[in-house]
Order: C-alpha cells, then sequence, then structure tokens
C-alpha cells in the first residue's frame, strides 16, 4: 500500500453494492480497503472481506464496530438502508472524514440529519453514482425546459430486480427533480406517484412516475416526453454495479480535500452548473 492511498471503509459489506465496492476498491491503484463493517449478529463476521466479493483474500475481516473502522479512516462508502445511514453519518461526522452515501429511501428526517452531520464531514449523496444517470439529469433538465408543459407531459419509469425495498427508486426521484427544475415547479407538489382505479384525466403540468420490479434487473430508467402526436424518450439502461461503485469511489477521493458540506455527484462530475 503506498502512503497516498485513501484509506476507505465499506459498510453494508456483505451487501449486492458492499461486495462490488470491494471488487472495485481492489482494483483501483488510489485507493485502500482499510475496514469492512456489518450488521452485530451478520453471518459475515469474521470473514475476509476479499474472499466475499469474490476477488481472493485481502487480509481485512468483516467486523461490526464503526467508529473504531472511522476514526483510522479517511472516507466510508455506504450503500446501506437509511436508519444505517443515518448512524453512519453521526459516527462520519465525530471521525471528521467523507461518508459517500448511495442509500436510497430516505426520509425528509434523514436529510436533515446529513445535512446535520455534513457540518463536521464531507458529504457526498447521490440516488445514482453512474456518470450515465447523471447526465441523463442534466439532459432532462434542459429537455423539460426547451418543451412547454401545455403540450408535452413528464413520465418517468424505472424497473430494478425483485430485491429492492424502495419506490420509486433513488434515480426515478432525481430524475423528476431534473425536470421539476427545468421546468421551474417543485417535484413534492406536482408529482403523481400512483395510479389505480378511475383516476380521471391527467392534470396538466405533472411529473408522473412508474414502478416496475422484477428479476434480476440492476436498473433501467427512462424519461418520457410525451406531445400530440410524437415522445421523446431519454433513457439509461445499468448492466453491472460497478458503474455506481466506480462512481463511488470517484467521489471519496473527489471531497478527499474538500470543506466539511454537503455535496451531490453533479458536484463530483462537474456538471452541477448544466
Ligand atoms: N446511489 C446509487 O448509485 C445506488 C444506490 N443503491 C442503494 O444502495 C442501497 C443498498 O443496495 P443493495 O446493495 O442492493 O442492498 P443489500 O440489501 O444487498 O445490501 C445492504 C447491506 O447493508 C447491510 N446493512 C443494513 N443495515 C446495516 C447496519 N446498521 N450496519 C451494517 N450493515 C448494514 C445489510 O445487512 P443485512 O442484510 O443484515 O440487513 C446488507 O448487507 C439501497 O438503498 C439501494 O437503493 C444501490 C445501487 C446504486
Ligand atoms: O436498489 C438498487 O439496486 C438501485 N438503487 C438506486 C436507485 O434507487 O435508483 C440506483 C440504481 O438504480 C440501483
Amino acid at each position: 500500500m503506498s502512503e497516498n492511498e485513501m484509506k476507505l471503509v465499506v459498510v453494508g459489506a456483505g451487501g449486492r453494492m458492499g461486495q462490488t465496492l470491494i471488487r472495485v476498491i481492489h482494483e483501483t491503484p488510489s485507493v485502500t480497503l482499510h475496514a469492512a463493517i456489518e450488521r452485530e449478529g451478520s453471518p459475515f463476521l469474521g470473514k475476509d472481506a476479499g474472499e466475499l466479493s469474490g476477488v481472493g483474500p485481502i487480509g481485512v475481516a468483516v467486523t461490526s464496530d464503526p467508529l473504531q473502522a472511522f476514526l483510522n479512516a479517511e472516507g466510508v462508502v455506504d450503500f446501506t438502508a437509511p436508519a444505517a445511514s443515518v448512524t453512519f453519518a453521526g459516527l462520519a461526522a465525530q471521525a471528521r472524514i467523507v461518508h459517500v452515501i448511495g442509500t436510497t429511501g430516505c426520509s425528509a428526517d434523514d436529510e436533515e440529519k446529513f445535512t446535520a452531520a455534513s457540518r463536521h464531514a464531507r458529504v457526498v449523496k447521490s440516488g445514482n453514482m453512474s456518470l450515465g444517470v447523471n447526465l441523463l439529469s442534466v439532459l432532462t433538465k434542459q429537455a423539460a425546459r426547451a418543451l412547454p408543459a401545455e403540450g408535452w407531459d413528464i413520465e418517468i419509469i424505472e424497473m430494478h430486480h425483485k430485491h429492492k425495498v424502495d419506490a420509486p427508486s433513488g434515480t426515478a426521484l432525481l430524475l423528476g427533480e431534473a425536470a421539476a427544475a427545468g421546468r421551474g415547479i417543485d417535484l413534492a407538489s406536482q408529482s403523481v406517484r400512483v395510479r389505480d382505479g378511475h383516476t380521471g384525466p391527467r392534470p396538466g403540468g405533472t411529473i408522473g412516475f412508474a414502478t416496475l420490479r422484477g428479476g434480476s434487473v440492476v436498473g433501467d430508467h427512462s424519461v418520457i416526453l410525451a406531445g400530440e402526436g410524437e415522445l421523446v424518450t431519454l433513457s439509461h439502461s445499468a448492466r453491472d454495479r460497478s458503474i455506481f461503485a466506480r462512481g463511488a469511489v470517484a467521489a471519496a477521493l473527489w471531497a478527499r480535500n474538500k470543506k466539511p458540506g454537503q455535496y451531490s455527484m453533479l458536484d463530483v462530475l462537474g456538471l452541477s452548473n448544466q
């Protein structure tokens, strides 16, 4: 290990993203896996993180003591669950390190806690860490701005694997926010998240969401702008979870020398002014 390699902790190390992160960190020269964390009672505790993720033994055993790990690390990469991410945010603030949060399905209350933690930690949070989806959000904002709300309806469709527990996906909401920003409207009051039964005609100016779940789909998203007699569809298909892990590692490295604060993947990618 070279002295300049950034020491990262992966929390939720046994999960789908946790294992992918361990693989990506292992193959990225500028970072090193400092610790791998799972919850108390997890069957992964004590196992070698490299063996768990398929890269072979790396001499880092999975433990359940995040604070101890954070105090000697420079960053934590967190794709777990909302309550866990809130706890990790408090600990990352205590340790004054970088906290990259990929967890989705967080409440407004959780978001306030991340903001509070960002007084001391450098927090990078995004519903999608891939370059492609962040570019798609820029294109969505531009399309929503260019096509008039009267006559052009916006619908967002997403499909994910059958294990996903939150809906709409963090990405769908991120794309919804981009469309709302392009239109200059408030997403929370203008979104239609569910349709069932006699709904009546579509209210003009709203942004609709549709959720599909099944099989092993990594993550598909489409933004449809539907006009009279024509459709514009902007879409992204994730084929491999390493796109999210590579983005998260890039985010940790980017935030390494930043001031405490809350940042997005658009900041990391230099796309926030688009
Ligand atoms: N922003 C992005 O680019 C992406 C975001 N995601 C999001 O990341 C999250 C995780 O997804 P995925 O990997 O598929 O889910 P998994 O369920 O496969 O993994 C989550 C892991 O976190 C662990 N965990 C939960 N609570 C704790 C805790 N308190 N302490 C330590 N470990 C804990 C789980 O353990 P246990 O099983 O014991 O609960 C599990 O191993 C989801 O919110 C998903 O939407 C996913 C991909 C990309
Ligand atoms: O749970 C997943 O798997 C994914 N979650 C994120 C989301 O909610 O958008 C990102 C990606 O699509 C995969």
